[in-house]
Parts: C-alpha cells; structure tokens; sequence
C-alpha cells in the first residue's frame, strides 16, 4: 500500500504524525433504521455512537520501532488501516512522511486467477513501481516466498501458507520506509515465521520505521523501542515495553465485571456471577449429578478468566448429587480455540475417590495447577461421569463453558511450554 507522501518534509523527524484521532461506528438497531438515517426522514437519532477511537494522539518518529498492544477490540487495527488510507477516521488527522508497506491484509490485492508470478508485476504496479523496479526485487521475492515452480500456478491453486509467503515476499521486499505489521508475523510455519522476524530485524538495523500490532507479549518486548497501551479506544498510556506490558497485564486481570477484594472468600452461588460464562454452552447427561456452578481462580484467588503463564490458579466445580452415586469422576479439559484437546485431568487420573454420595448430597471439586499453556485464547469444559447399574454413565457435562485468556511474556514451540533451563557450556 503506497501512501501519499507528504512533501519533503526534510526537518520533520516523525514517520508517522497522529492527531486527535477518532472513529466513530453509527450502531443501528434494524437495519431500516441505517436507511432512514441515509434518506434524513427522522429526526430521532436512530443509532447509538460506538467509538473504535476516541482522541488518540501520538508521534512515531523515524527509525523508531513502536509496538501497539490492547485488549480485544480496543482499537488496535481500526489506527493501523486509518494510517494505511484503508479506513477513514471521523475526526483527526494522520501525517504519513515516507513510503509505507502493510502487512495487515495479506495478498488482499492478488488476483487469484493470474499465477503468482503475474502478482507480483500486478501488485508492484499497484504500489507504483515500473517493471525495471520490480525485476529488480524479482529474485529477492522469490527467494524469500520459497514456493518452487508454483510461482507459475495461479494464485488459487495454492495452500493458504504458500499465498501468504507470497503476499508476505512482496510486502516485505518493496523496500518500504515505514513497515506496519498487525498479527502478520504470526503465520506460516515456525521456520518462515523466524525467516520474517530476520527480516524485521534487517529492518530495525536499517533504520527503517516499525508500527506493530501484536497479542504476542515477548515479541513487543523484544523488538519494540516504545509501547503505546490501548484500551477501549483511548489511549491509557505510552512507554518502555516492560511498563507497558505490565500495565497490560494489571488491565487484563482487573477486567472482569465484579470487583472483588483480595482473599475474599467466594460465597455459594455467587461464583458464576462474576466470572465471564459461555452463553451457548453445550451442556449434556441425565443429571444424576449436576454440575451446578464452576469458576477460575488466579493465585490471590480471585475469579477471573486470565490466567498469567506459569502462574498457580484454580478450578473449582460445585456438583449436586441428585442420585446415591458410586465412585462419580469429575473433570475438566482445555481446548484451543481450533477445538484440539490440549490437556486436561479428572479425579480418578489424579487418585482422588469419592467413595459414594447420597441424594442431596453436594461437594466442591477443586483443580490447582500451573498455567504451562502457550499464550492465547482456550476454552473450558467440565464433566461429571461415572457408573450405573455397572454402565458408564455420563451425569453431566458442560462443553466450552468459558474461555480462558493465558498471558504470556515468553512463548514457546507448540502447545505448551517445558520450562526449559538453558545454560551454555564452555
Ligand atoms: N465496521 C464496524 N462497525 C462497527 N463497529 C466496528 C466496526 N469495525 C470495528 N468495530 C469496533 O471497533 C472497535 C475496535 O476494533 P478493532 O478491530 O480496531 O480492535 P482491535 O484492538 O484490533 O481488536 P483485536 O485485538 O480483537 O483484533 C471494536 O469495538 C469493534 O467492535
């Protein structure tokens, strides 16, 4: 994506200028509303103002490398496609001085029946390149893309990753002054990814300008100079990344909707009520025994639904015996939000038996364990089994019934983390 640039403006030492910048969403309630609204037949304002934005100023000065984090939805994209000319703001102001690369939508300007060797002409074209200039990059493009002889194939005969090497070759070798990069770096394989972070670390050297959107903590601390912190659409604060990130990280744990004072003890019933629950959990059994409340607890036992990693928490589950049970198993799983199983355990793995319960009888299960789950979002399940009349029996069970948000600094390969010690020897 090529922005205009604007003038030569030689004193100004800032890429990228923000100025009290606003986006704000009309809401509307049906969709005849939209319509009357754009005809100007009522005079009620027939929609609710919901900003993406509000007031956000900032600078990003040349060869600054700058990372933007926030919650979900707190407007982290909505800057990057304003500053991109993809999205207009509704007030304020964006000074862009130098040429910008987004990788925001990948290959967005491919045209899947021209093979990619002809994407990459007609996307070089687009960002005002002459042909000279791009055979130029052309073995640089190649090379970085790695996908052999289908660079001859059209462009939808290829597997998502191989469109996005592409995509991500040529964004990345238009020689781009300022590069903008939102989540991009995370996908491909493990070995593309380490072969764009190189990149992005030619860039740093270089002196080139980076603006980074990332949920991924340890690449913001490890590439960003600043960190500008997001939340709901205003910006709290800006600083090191090690600040930053720390008051993201206070911002996350504190967002669940019932404040409670620290070694409260939580009462009956009251769990759910302050914990974030599925609405469309899938819930099923004969309810011989019921789960009847369930909660997450970080290690100053307060309920929540971010756990950071390597952090100690808790699953607690309530069940109600409807039924004398024998030898009822309790359990609980974690799912990503692909739907693999990553782990999970139940009481009977775990050596603890209850012998035999009688109707109307209740207990509390509760789980410790450390978060050694990569970063990133799970959802959560219980279950409640067992036998009847020698048949295995399941009383009840609660599919995804809420959604974990593991925090984490440091990242490892695949689902989980060993906790590696590393040392050198001589
Ligand atoms: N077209 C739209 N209409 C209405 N609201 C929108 C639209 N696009 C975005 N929003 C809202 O604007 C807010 C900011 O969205 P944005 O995608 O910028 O957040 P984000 O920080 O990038 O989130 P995430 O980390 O989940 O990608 C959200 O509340 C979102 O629901």
């Amino acid at each position: 994506m090529r922005i205009e640039k604007k003038g030569n403006n030689v004193e100004s030492k800032n890429a990228i200028e923000i100025r009290n910048l606003s986006k704000m969403y009309k809401l509307y309630n049906r969709p005849l509303d939209r319509l009357k609204d754009s005809l100007g037949l009522s005079r009620k304002k027939l929609y609710k103002e919901h900003y993406a934005l509000k007031d956000v100023s900032f600078d990003i000065g040349e060869g600054e490398c700058v990372g933007i984090i926030g919650t979900n939805g707190s407007g982290k994209s909505t800057i990057l496609k304003i500053i991109t000319g993809v999205l207009a703001p509704t007030t304020g102001t964006v000074t862009v001085n130098g040429r910008i690369s987004a990788l925001l939508e990948l290959g967005a300007g491919f045209n899947p029946e021209y093979s990619g060797m002809e994407n990459i002409f007609l996307n070089g074209t687009m960002l005002g390149f002459s042909e000279e200039e791009i055979n130029a990059r052309l073995d640089e493009i190649l090379s970085f893309a790695d996908i052999g002889d289908f660079i001859h194939q059209p462009v939808k005969t290829y597997s998502s990753g191989m469109f996005v090497r592409l995509a991500f070759a040529v964004a990345i070798n238009i020689d781009p002054e300022i590069l903008v990069v939102d989540e991009a770096l995370s996908v491909g394989d493990v070995f593309f990814q380490a072969k764009c972070y190189h990149k992005f670390e030619e860039f740093k050297k270089q002196g080139k300008t980076i603006l980074f959107v990332s949920h991924d903590l340890g690449s913001i601390s490890k590439y960003c100079d600043r960190v500008i912190l997001l939340n709901q659409g205003v910006m709290l604060d800006e600083g090191t990344p090690k600040a930053m990130v720390d008051m993201y990280k206070q911002l996350l744990v504190h967002q669940d909707p019932v404040k409670q004072a620290e070694g409260s003890e939580t009462k009956k019933e009251d769990w759910k009520q302050g914990f974030l629950v599925n609405p469309n959990t899938l819930e099923y059994g004969e309810k011989q025994a019921e789960i009847t409340d369930f909660v997450v607890m970080d290690s100053k036992s307060l309920q929540t639904n971010t756990i950071e990693k390597g952090s100690k928490f808790q699953i607690k589950m309530r069940i109600h015996f409807h039924e004398s049970i024998q030898q009822p198993i309790m359990a609980f799983t974690f799912k990503n939000i692909q739907g693999t199983e990553i782990t999970g355990t139940n009481t009977m793995y775990e050596g603890v038996n209850v012998e035999h319960t009688d109707a109307g009888d209740e207990c509390v299960v509760v789980f410790e364990q450390k978060m050694d789950m990569q970063g990133g979002e799970y959802l959560l399940s219980f279950g409640c089994t067992g036998y009847r009349n020698g048949d295995f029996t399941v009383f009840h069970r609660l599919y995804d019934a809420c959604n974990i948000t593991v925090v984490s600094s440091k990242n490892t390969v695949g689902f989980y983390d060993m906790n590696s010690k590393v040392w050198i020897e001589e």
